[in-house]
């Protein structure tokens, strides 16, 4: 939803054109094998090449390795993961080979003969045991910009590469890519596959598990996170070594050597840190062992599991355990500390209530990637949508302005934050789907790579996150192989294509224009709760982000048992087929009132009414407005509308009416600046009783029914508060109430309003 989606231009689409002209050339040679490969040393010495012009380009442009990461990235027609055990496939060698082929029932046993580097995929060379060298592009590695590449696959390492997809590659070069990041298995030199010509140099094998941990320690020191949960081979009973003389061990690498009872038990407590830096949760909760046996965890242990809980938003259990340790140890001082902060969580997950003005505070100074709070869910349910799937309701009635989601992101990724944080956010890159024929600009690359990682290290989180809609998407239903998770990349992309926001990093940027009109959705990520509201073109609650919450509010009043609906795209609202093509890619036909009154229509009504549009449009564009033209136009359009506004809103007319408004203004009209502002309030579907003062004197102002929400509506609200002060100050007050309450529903919070009121209303009195 409001992801910036270029599809439809000519440049993107010739881009796409020729993408597929490669897969097409390249799939003309599917089945067969190469015969003018290039040699193991041809290969290292172009990936040599290749590394050194990078490292040039750095050096010349000044620009740092993440900056150098994709520009544009083509995902490939999907393809299913390996759900085959490693012992149920056969081995096979890269001159076995076929291109354009997965080779299902097979496996590759490979080892990388140069470090990788990461280019548009994480590169390296490889061999298997013939000699025979291939290149290798693994996708959605480890995205984290403080991890170099040549960790993620490092020079002699060993690797089982499932079901391998041999094919041509962008440069026109063979390789093998590895999309799903459970098609890679790392083995040690001790694994029986392992041919003896790998084993290198045996070093340290008199290493104690001690000495290990040691070195863990070390890496931790230097926040070498992933080193100290590798694992690496080197204990007495084994043949052979791997490790180098200047790599560092791990704890996993200690807690396979033998040590006591409490060695052990110190060793993994440590790893249970190491697993929390690098983002696996579920791994350290387990080490902490806490969710078996509790009662007699240590110290270290109940804190580290109350650490990883509270990262998987497990607020209810991090909050028993913390209260175990309170009691525990009591001198716990950032026990405490936890306690309170684990509290804040539950009470807004509870009941609703944030400190937006801490929240303001935080996001003005320097924008913090991801803000520490809960998702609140308000009384809402999910249920089948008859002819939608399924849908969000409401559970009980509610009132304009009323929260409904307060939802931290499952996923986020900020586009090109500057400042503290700035390490932390996305590329903005243009993600071409051959498949889908959709070509997006914004951080959606970077998202499925974080999604992948984030399923990948914390398996708990598939069931929610795999339920979301995939629309004709056939994943495979198994979840998990020799004790792996199964993690189909194409199914996490489908699921963002059809599940994913685009997004500000706040929605107050947009009232400030701060972003240029293009940038605004850059910044993207999925909400799990959110993504169950359905479209309409008649939404009745509107989407606003702060950070990575996403905020949703009644737009209106809401009966109980409603079903809840926001815009997807927000479209210009021209024709219906217009409208319809704004909402193509979730493969639906929009049958709100709107859209259906459009397409019942009779065809001479609505030539009639295309062709005043066309005018219109003139009159709007010209330099200068010609408002008794725009006016005549308005009304003669009005009269090609069958149903009242109230029914039927006429969200093609809000624009004009918001462009009068601002020519009145200029021309110092109040009361035809008060007569359009209302004008444009009634075409998007409000009701308001007693706002024209000498109409209807007597009659108490009052918004009656509230009409589809858009950003600008706030300024309508501010017209109407600057002409009654003018012509009926009685009237105020409760023009600001509105205000105020459009405000809360448009931006999330209310608690900046008073800041904005006394600078843009009063200001401009
Ligand atoms: C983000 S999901 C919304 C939740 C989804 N209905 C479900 O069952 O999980 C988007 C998908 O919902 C369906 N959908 C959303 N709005 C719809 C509408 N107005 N009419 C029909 N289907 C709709 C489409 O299948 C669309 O691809």
């Amino acid at each position: 939803m409001d992801v910036h989606d270029v599809s439809h231009l000519h440049g993107y689409m010739q881009m796409l054109a020729q993408q597929k002209k490669i897969l097409k050339a390249a799939y003309e040679h599917q089945g067969e094998r190469p015969e003018d490969r290039k040699s193991r040393r041809e290969l290292v010495n172009d990936f040599e090449m290749n590394c050194m012009d990078q490292q040039m380009h750095q050096l010349v442009t000044g620009t740092a390795p993440t900056e150098m990461r994709i520009g544009s990235s083509f995902l490939p027609p999907p393809y299913l993961p390996s759900i085959a055990p490693l012992e149920e496939l056969k081995q096979t060698f890269i001159n076995n080979l076929r291109l354009e082929t997965h080779h299902r029932g097979k496996y590759l046993l490979l080892r990388s003969i140069t470090p990788s580097n990461r280019m548009t995929a994480i590169m390296a060379v490889v061999e298997d045991e013939r000699e025979d060298a291939v290149m290798l592009q693994l996708y959605h590695q480890d995205d984290k910009r403080d991890r170099p590449a040549t960790s993620i696959l490092k020079q002699n390492d060993i690797i089982i590469v499932k079901e391998p997809y041999f094919k041509v590659m962008a440069d026109g070069e063979y390789g093998l890519r590895v999309d799903h990041v459970s098609d890679l298995v790392r083995i040690g030199p001790d694994d029986e596959r392992v041919p003896i010509q790998w084993t290198p140099r045996i070093l340290d094998l008199d290493k104690t598990a001690d000495d290990w941990k040691l070195e863990g320690n070390e890496a931790m020191r230097r926040q070498q996170y992933w080193v100290a949960v590798q694992k690496y081979w080197c204990t007495s009973s084994l043949k052979y070594s791997t490790v180098m003389a200047n790599s560092l061990g791990s704890y996993t690498t200690a807690l396979g050597c033998s040590a006591s009872f409490q060695e052990r038990k110190t060793v993994q407590l440590n790893r249970a840190l190491a697993y929390l830096k690098n983002g696996f949760f579920d791994a350290a909760l387990t080490d902490t062992e806490c969710l078996t046996s509790c009662s007699d965890a240590p110290e270290k242990a109940l804190y580290r599991a109350n650490q990883a809980l509270y990262e998987l938003g497990r607020f209810s259990e991090c909050q028993d355990i913390l209260k175990l340790l309170r009691k525990k140890y009591p001198n716990n001082d950032s026990a405490a500390m936890e306690l309170k902060r684990v509290r804040c969580r539950l009470g807004e997950q509870t009941n609703g209530i944030y400190d937006f003005k801490a929240i303001r505070e935080k996001m003005s100074k320097d924008p913090p990637p991801h803000l520490d709070h809960a998702t609140f869910i308000g009384p809402v349910t999910v249920k089948a949508s008859m002819g939608r799937g399924r849908g969000l309701f409401t559970t009980k009635a509610v009132k304009a302005g009323d929260l409904i989601l307060c939802e931290k992101a499952f996923a986020h990724c900020y586009a090109n934050t500057t400042g503290k944080h700035a390490a932390e956010s996305s590329g903005i890159g243009l993600l071409l789907n051959v498949y889908t024929n959709r070509v997006t600009i914004g951080t959606q690359s970077d998202l499925i790579t974080r999604i992948v990682q984030k399923l990948w290290r914390n398996p708990s989180l598939l069931p929610e996150f795999m339920a979301l809609h995939h629309g004709s998407y056939k994943p495979v239903d198994v979840i998990e192989v020799d004790g792996k998770p199964i993690i189909d990349t194409f199914l996490v992309e489908r699921i963002i294509s059809l599940n994913c926001f685009g997004c500000p990093i706040s929605s107050l940027d947009i009232l400030d224009l701060k972003a240029p009109e293009d940038e605004r959705y850059y910044s993207s990520g999925v909400w799990l709760k959110a993504s169950y509201i359905n479209h309409s073109c008649l939404s009745n609650v509107h989407r606003s982000f702060i950070g990575d919450l996403q905020l949703v509010r009644a737009a209106c009043d809401i009966p109980p048992n409603t079903e809840l609906t926001f815009w997807y795209r927000n479209a210009d609202f021209g024709s219906y087929e217009e409208t319809q093509k704004e909402v193509k890619n979730w493969g639906f036909e929009c049958g709100c009132p709107i859209c259906l009154d459009t397409k019942n229509t009779p065809k001479k009504v609505l030539k009639r009414r295309g062709a005043l549009r066309g005018d219109l449009k003139t009159a709007l564009d010209a330099s200068i407005l010609d408002v008794a033209k725009t006016e005549r136009l308005l009304a003669a359009i009005e009269l090609t509308y069958k149903f009242p506004p109230s029914e039927v809103p006429r969200l093609a007319l809000w624009v004009p009416y918001y462009r009068l408004m601002h020519a009145y203004v200029v021309e110092s009209q109040p009361v035809k600046l008060l007569a359009s502002a209302l004008k444009g309030l009634e075409c998007l579907g409000f009701v308001i009783k007693g706002a024209h003062p000498f109409q209807s004197p007597g009659t108490h102002f009052g918004v009656v029914q509230w009409g589809v929400m858009i950003d600008t509506v706030i300024e309508a609200w501010m017209h109407l508060w600057t002409t009654y002060l003018i012509l009926a100050p009685q009237l105020c007050q409760k023009v600001e109430e509105c205000m105020r309450v459009t405000y809360k529903i448009c931006l999330g919070e209310d608690v900046t309003f008073e800041e904005f009121f006394a600078s843009k209303v009063r200001r401009g009195m």
